[in-house]
């Protein structure tokens, strides 16, 4: 759509023999539409004069006439505000068109200002002039020729490259912004390593290792370091989502879309447009949603539930599971098409046991943290050290969070540990049970109601209160495990 815009001065009337600027530039240009900007009421009178005349001659146009009010036109503090606010305000109605503006009708301040709105980028429109003599030109001068202004826009340019080099240096030097991984053991430099190959691209990052391995921290880790980490990164625990609500979970509903759907709800790929979705217990997700989630990373659409209407998504995928994917894909419970969509690039993380001396390492992290946290100055014992490089950590490095956070209540400058720290945390890894010395009284045993509620708090003493992953580690559906745990407790 074309459209004009000028304001209308006092020579667009017409004078005997004379028509203004606007008329000349409406008879020789042929517009859809013609904003006709005045300050005063005292110029709608000639603006009602131009409209009577293009309806006469020109009925397609249509014309119309907005105040943009500033009592002084002369004065650019008044002028300047009310132009901006009366471009926006008609930008958001014609959002695509072909603007042109006309220099020559109103003061020499509202020239300026609209140069200004122009070459300050406030609007993309071609200027032009119109004279007697010469006609119609168009005004195309160079920014160029304006030092300021040429300075700030090189500022800008200049800020972005160099934060992009002060990026690439970093990398090169071997140092990531954001680094919360701890470990210097060859498995942690190796996986550092990836991370800075990975973090600058596009491509879908699926992180594999047993729970409490940092997954979680290495997919933060690559969206932290890339360029968007201005954007959100939105985590999913597709362990966690009732089959039922996984759909408007991942793409969000329309209000009355179903019973409870009491207003419109944003799905996590719209929200992280733009950034990061860490699609974390990816081999939970249902093979139905499977499907779906494979067509939006093919076509990057989704269409909320209740909805007609197709999104766009410009996102990076990172999954993780704590199951080895192919061997999922082998029985039948993965797709095998949406495998290779998500496993790009695989990143591995080794258990605790697996990485030399690092237990060691983020053990003093922690207490570092946790001496913070309570005014504390307390220090790992030599003896709890001994113990923590011996555990097999099968809870791996959130087990040993939670053993060290229990220790640290202690009264003592020493952290000390003792076996039974460890088996209180991780019931499980005891002992084989064959080991085990029960006896089962003769009235017999109440195994729901005695029995396994101390597995289910246990579980969630493990997790750190998380209930999907507790209900994960026993082998149970989260919502049975709720209801049980609900149940238990009350
Ligand atoms: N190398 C590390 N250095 C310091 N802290 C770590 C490291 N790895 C993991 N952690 C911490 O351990 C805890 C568990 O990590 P995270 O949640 O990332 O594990 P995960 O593998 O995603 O677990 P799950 O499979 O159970 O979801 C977090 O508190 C995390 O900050």
């Amino acid at each position: 759509m074309k459209i004009f815009l000028s304001f209308i001065g006092n020579n667009d009337c017409f004078l005997p023999g004379k028509k203004g600027a606007v008329i000349s530039v409406l008879e020789q240009i042929q517009f859809d539409k013609a904003y006709l900007f005045y300050n005063h009421e005292k110029y709608l009178k000639h603006g009602a004069e131009i409209q009577r005349y293009c309806g006469k001659h020109f009925p397609k146009l249509k014309i119309i006439l907005h105040q943009a009010p500033a009592l002084n036109p002369t004065d650019y503090n008044l002028l300047y505000p009310a132009m901006y606010a009366a471009v926006k305000e008609n930008l958001k109605k014609d959002k695509n068109g072909e603007y042109t503006i006309s220099l020559s009708s109103g003061t020499p301040a509202m020239h300026s200002c609209w140069i200004f709105l122009v070459k300050g980028g406030v609007i993309n429109a071609k200027m032009i002039q119109v004279s007697i003599e010469s006609g119609i030109s168009e005004v195309n001068f160079n920014l160029d020729d304006f030092p300021e202004i040429r300075q700030v826009k090189n500022i800008k340019a200049e800020m972005t490259r160099l934060s992009r080099e002060n990026q690439i240096l970093k990398n090169e030097l071997g140092k990531l912004d954001f680094d919360p991984i701890i470990g210097g053991s060859r498995e942690i430099i190796n996986i550092k390593e990836q991370i800075k190959i990975l973090m600058n691209t596009d491509i879908p990052v699926f992180i594999y290792g047993p729970t409490g391995t940092g997954k979680e921290l290495v997919a933060e880790s690559i969206h932290y370091n890339s360029f968007k980490k201005e954007k959100p990164i939105i985590k999913v625990n597709c362990g966690a989502i009732p089959p039922e609500l996984f759909e408007s979970e991942f793409f969000g509903h329309k209000k009355g879309a179903f019973t409870g759907a009491v207003s419109d709800k944003e799905g996590k790929f719209k929200l992280s447009d733009g950034g990061t979705i860490f699609l974390d217990e990816i081999a939970d997700l249902p093979r139905v949603m499977q499907v779906k989630l494979l067509r939006v990373l093919d076509s990057g659409t989704f269409t909320p539930v209740g909805s007609t209407k197709e999104e766009r998504v410009n996102i990076r995928v990172i999954s993780a599971a704590n199951n080895d994917l192919r061997e999922l894909v082998k029985n039948g419970k993965f797709r095998q098409d949406l495998f290779y969509r998500l496993v790009n690039a695989v990143i591995t993380l080794p258990p605790l046991s697996k990485r030399q001396n690092d237990s060691i390492l983020i053990a003093q992290q922690i207490i570092s943290k946790l001496n913070q946290k309570y005014g504390k100055n307390k220090i790992l014992s030599k003896s709890a050290a001994d113990l923590i490089l011996k555990y097999h950590w099968p809870g791996n490095i959130r087990q040993l969070k939670n053993v060290l956070e229990t220790a640290h209540i202690y009264p003592g400058e020493e952290i000390i540990l003792e076996n039974k720290d460890f088996f209180d945390i991780e019931p499980f890894d005891i002992e084989p049970v064959e080991q085990f010395n029960i006896t089962i009284p003769e009235n017999g045993i109440d195994l729901n109601n005695e029995v396994l509620p101390r597995y289910y708090e246990a579980a969630l003493k493990t997790t750190g209160g998380n209930a999907a992953k507790a209900a994960k580690l026993l082998g149970m559906k989260p919502h049975a495990f709720r209801a049980r745990l609900k149940k238990n407790r009350t």
